[in-house]
């Protein structure tokens, strides 16, 4: 085999490469001078489903289709770039794993904004200081995050895209696992390594902090500390990782929504986001969902929060496969929204393509 004869080949086919990526980009350009002309939004989810669906499925290999995935996240994004920068608000400090998330669905290309707390996060999109947001809703190990849902119900930002992060989780420290004394890091990733740290930190003191990057500049100043936090972590500081991969399940996901302001129109295979309130009585949660059920709509979540204003009074959230202007979607929402106290739909927004 020639490898010099090789490498030539690939040469000459990654300046078509870059030659062809180039006239992709001017195309995006003029579809960002039209988007501006009628003011339409830049981010289109439901656009890259149906283009990342079409990759996918007319990909012959031996490219595997992870790795084409991942390429076209940063060939949009660079489009994207192109068209307007667009600025994507997540819970810092940077390192976190909403940054984490924001560069994963989002790629290069966007300004991650960092913001103190989830509420901020929705205050950012609400006021126009951020274009989207990303919050995390919840985790395969801990459940819902209720900060998130609190602020869906209150706010009036839609829900326009999904996005499933594998959370890792890694330890950091300075010294070997056997002389730590004490643990920073945020609830959720606490919880999500119970076994490892009763297996081999049982001593040691866990203290809670705000991010899992607080968490690292806490461990960084003392010698006896350690910080549990995400890979990203290893670009924002010097510390040791000393252990990889301590999750207690492997398969350990938090799944988050992309906030934004405005309404997505149907990709052909969607998810539907709403809650609603009910009035105490017998029977009321049952009859509630009935309409789902007579128009074959499949459930994926439900959860209930207390509503704040009441005395044992719930809201439920609820996602349903299928968009909201589709037909059997409409009628059932419109069925159930007689029966509540309180009913918002969140948005609908394309699945994650698996
Ligand atoms: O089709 C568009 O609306 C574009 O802006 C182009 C493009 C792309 O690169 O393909 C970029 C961003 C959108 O989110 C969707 C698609």
């Amino acid at each position: 085999m020639d490898i010099e004869k090789l490498r030539t080949g690939i040469d000459a086919i990654d300046a078509e490469i870059v030659r062809l990526l180039n006239e992709r980009c001017e195309l995006g350009r003029q579809i960002g001078v039209w988007k501006h002309e009628n003011n339409q939004p830049i981010y289109v989810p439901e656009r890259e489903r149906i283009l990342l669906e079409r990759l996918a499925n007319l990909n012959p290999g031996p490219l595997d289709r992870e790795s084409l995935l991942a390429i076209y996240r940063e060939i949009m994004s660079a489009t994207i770039k192109l068209e307007r920068p667009v600025t994507v608000a997540y819970m810092g400090p940077e390192g976190t794993f909403s940054h984490l998330a924001v560069l994963e669905k989002f790629g290069r290309g966007v300004v991650a904004q960092p913001e103190a707390a989830i509420g901020d996060v929705f205050r950012a999109v609400e006021s126009g200081r951020a274009d989207y947001g990303m919050v995390p809703v919840e985790n395969t190990t801990e459940g819902v995050v209720n900060p998130t849902l609190d602020s869906l119900t209150a706010s009036n930002v839609k829900a326009v895209a999904e996005f499933n992060l594998p959370v890792h989780l890694f330890l950091y420290s300075a010294s070997p696992v056997s002389e730590i004394r004490c643990i920073y890091s945020h609830p959720q990733p606490f919880g999500q390594c119970r076994e490892y740290l009763q297996a081999n930190l049982r001593n040691a003191t866990l203290i809670e902090v705000t991010s899992t990057t607080r968490a690292i500049e806490l461990a960084e100043r003392e010698s006896d500390a350690a910080a549990i936090a995400g890979a990203l972590a290893r670009e924002y500081s010097e510390l040791p990782c000393i252990a990889e991969n301590i999750e207690d399940n492997s398969r350990n996901i938090t799944r988050f929504l992309v906030i934004g302001r405005q309404e997505n129109k149907p990709s052909g295979d969607d998810k539907t986001s709403l809650c609603f309130a009910l009035h105490d009585r017998a029977g009321a949660l049952y009859d509630a969902l009935r309409p789902f059920r007579n128009h074959n709509i499949s459930m994926t979540m439900i959860e209930s929060r207390p509503l704040k204003s009441g005395n044992w009074e719930y809201c439920f959230f609820v996602d349903i496969l299928g968009h909201r202007d589709e037909p059997e979607i409409a009628a059932a929402c419109a069925e159930l929204k007689q029966d509540c106290a309180m009913f918002k739909v969140f948005g609908s927004y394309p699945r994650i393509l698996q």
